[in-house]
């Protein structure tokens, strides 16, 4: 059936144009509207698949209004406008658009741009089916046991967990409210749930009785809104001084409530997370999607007949320890060995668990060094893939004639010197993941290719006249910034967004220093086991040596950093750090003209000249390796090593 677009649009002549277009393309043009009013007139008589939404329209909304409401209905757009002011993209950017496509545009990039909001809207959908009854069925299940409450709360906790995240819920009863039963649930730094009574919690966050029974616990005034982040939490904050207790306790920094109606009264279910803007509609509408759910929760558990009366979760709860430390700093955090206790990192985390378990395709962000290979190898270990292969392929280090054989595979004899039939790196992680590093250096050949496994799921082995069809989840990872790529004609637009179904960002070191303490100590501890070293500290001098300094090439810098001191180092303490270009005088004449210059760092600038001169090729006839006479593999390796970067190339 074809799909119904209707074009929001106060220029008459581009919305024509629009329309032939999208006729000509197969698609439905099931109206045209010029304003808000208008298009939500034309949605609930001609109820379209997609919207094409400009921004400026007639009357005093905006598309940005309108996008809102349309999240709401369930209704997938795009913005089509010439504004690309960018206040206006950021707000643009909020409403969780399909794609955005500035005037003027190709009728190509309009059709590129509604195939891929296809394509990623038909991935959302998957994934909401995919969770939606099997979370549900948990959830029933769950409040249907012979289990203590507090246990059953723990355990929807837990499912609901990876699906809406959050550090702290809070369920009330906000009208009428006279005798209302309060339920909490904390996540502590283990992964476990809690779920103390009233007097537990007033206990451990150090709020008065007094204090409670005066502010009484005020559920959230929300006129309509449902997510607090940002500056919507602090305004919130202020004007709730429960919500304030409990924020600073709890080092809170966003929410969302949902409420739900019984019987006349209503309840409200508030999230809380300590990441400032770590919720977006989805979330909200994820939650209020299971309200069923919720309501199964408020009757078979909380106000069940079964449970004690009025403290219903008193059985459980005398918390054995508290759960965040306040004075003294958090335990080092070890996810699958990536060690950092950073709310950056952390939200990586939070975003890697999320997606882990899906066959979503995955992006991840990070100059060099960041553990972007780490990360993707976390994804798959936490993936229901696991057992099978994760093949990594550096896209910098193929040599660039031998690229889709290496991923594709071919036939014998298919080219001159392919004496053997080869599986290419595909098909060997059939059923698996593939982890594509350094996916911008992929030449753009190769990125057509790419594409089209991505849209066939099936692959052809070169000088082979047949293709299969394979199972093989992408993971893929750049240091470059893609969209500028994108920009500049390296980079295939429709792949970029293929790719960025869901991108992860790795925060810089330099972003994220108070992990360099628990980073020092976790490669101290992993050096001295490995080597003949006695080290296993290091003194706070040389530690805020190490704070100070940039980190260029982030962790992998620390790393071999560390390693190289320790062998240097006679006791068993660093107190002395050598920092690159943070020079001793020692290596300084006394006109401090002259600096003797490490081998390393001689290395480092020729490679730096060489590749300067070639623009940043490394591969192929004219590229930096063929000039050093070394293999190109030879020449990325010494790159990453001596923290040579992209950016000093240009
Ligand atoms: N958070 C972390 N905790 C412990 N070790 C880490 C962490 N992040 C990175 N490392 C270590 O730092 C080194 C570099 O990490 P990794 O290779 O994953 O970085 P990368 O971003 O993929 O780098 P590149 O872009 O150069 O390929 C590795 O030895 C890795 O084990």
């Amino acid at each position: 059936m074809k799909q119904k677009i209707l074009i929001v649009e106060d220029e008459f002549i581009v919305a024509n144009d629009l329309r032939i277009m999208l006729e000509k393309a197969g698609y439905k043009v099931c109206g045209i509207a010029p304003s808000v009013v208008k298009a939500l007139e034309l949605i609930g008589t001609k109820e379209p698949d997609w919207i094409l939404l400009d921004i400026f329209l007639q009357g005093d909304k905006t598309g940005i209004d309108l996008a809102g409401q349309l999240t709401e209905m369930g209704i997938p757009f795009i913005y089509i406008s010439a504004n690309t002011n960018q206040g206006i993209l950021e707000a643009a950017k909020a409403t969780l658009p399909y794609g955005f496509l500035v005037k003027p545009f190709r009728e190509k990039d309009l059709m590129v741009m509604l195939d891929i909001a296809r394509y990623r809207h038909e991935q959302n959908l998957k994934y909401n089916q995919h969770e939606e009854p099997s979370l549900q069925k948990q959830i029933e299940h769950i409040t249907e046991k012979k289990e203590s409450s507090a246990d059953r709360l723990k355990q929807v906790a837990a499912a609901l967990y990876p699906v809406v995240p959050f550090q702290f819920l809070w369920i009330t009863k906000s009208n009428p409210r006279v005798t209302t039963k309060e339920t909490y649930i904390i996540r502590r730094d283990d992964g476990k749930f809690n779920t103390p009574n009233n007097e537990s919690l007033l206990k451990e966050a150090n709020i008065s009785s007094r204090d409670f029974k005066a502010w009484n616990a005020t559920a959230i005034v929300h006129n309509g809104k449902s997510i607090f982040n940002g500056y919507d939490f602090r305004k919130l904050r202020m004007e709730n001084p429960w919500i304030q207790a409990l924020s600073d306790h709890y080092k809170l920094e966003s929410a969302i409530v949902c409420e739900i109606e019984r019987d006349g009264e209503t309840f409200q279910f508030v999230f809380f997370h300590h990441l400032s803007d770590l919720y977006t509609k989805v979330h909200t509408g994820i939650v209020n999607q299971f309200k069923k759910s919720w309501e199964q929760v408020l009757d078979k558990i909380i106000y069940s007949k079964d449970a004690v009366t009025e403290t219903p979760l008193a059985i459980e709860i005398s918390l054995e320890k508290p759960f965040i430390k306040t004075e003294q700093p958090p335990e080092p955090k070890d996810f699958n060995g990536i060690v950092g206790n950073s709310k950056l990192l952390h939200a990586a985390f939070k975003k890697l668990e999320l997606v882990a378990p899906d066959d979503t395709s995955v992006l991840i962000l990070g100059e060099s060094g960041t553990g972007k290979e780490k990360i993707a190898q976390t994804i798959h270990k936490l993936s229901p893939r696991k057992n099978k292969p994760l093949i990594t392929v550096n896209c910098a280090a193929l040599p660039l004639t031998l690229i889709e054989s290496e991923l594709f595979g071919h036939e014998k004899g298919s080219f001159t010197g392919a004496n053997e039939k080869r599986i290419g790196k595909f098909e060997q992680a059939d059923g698996g993941s593939i982890f594509l590093d350094e996916i911008g250096e992929l030449p753009l050949e190769a990125q057509v290719k790419l594409l089209r496994v991505l849209q066939e799921k099936e692959i052809e082995r070169l000088g082979g006249n047949y293709t299969k069809k394979i199972n093989v989840r992408i993971i893929t990872a750049t240091n470059r910034n893609l969209e500028k790529e994108v920009a500049e004609g390296r980079f295939r637009l429709d792949l970029y967004y293929r790719l960025n179904v869901f991108p992860i960002e790795l925060p810089a070191l330099r972003q994220r220093k108070e992990d360099i303490p628990v980073l020092t100590q976790y490669f101290i501890d992993k050096y001295g086991k490995k080597g003949s070293s006695n080290v296993s500290a290091i003194s706070t001098a040389a530690l805020n040596e190490l704070q100070d300094y940039d980190w260029p090439g982030n962790i992998r810098e620390l790393e071999h950093l560390i390693e190289r001191t320790m062998v240097l180092t006679e006791g068993d303490t660093i107190t002395a750090i050598e920092l690159p270009g943070v020079t001793t005088p020692a290596v300084f004449n006394q006109d401090n003209q002259f600096k003797i210059k490490t081998m390393e760092e001689m290395e480092r600038e020729h490679i730096l000249s060489i590749l300067k001169m070639c623009k940043g090729k490394i591969f192929g006839p004219g590229g930096a390796a063929e000039i050093l006479n070394i293999p190109s593999t030879t020449l990325n390796s010494k790159i990453k090593k001596l923290g040579i970067k992209f950016e000093f190339v240009k």
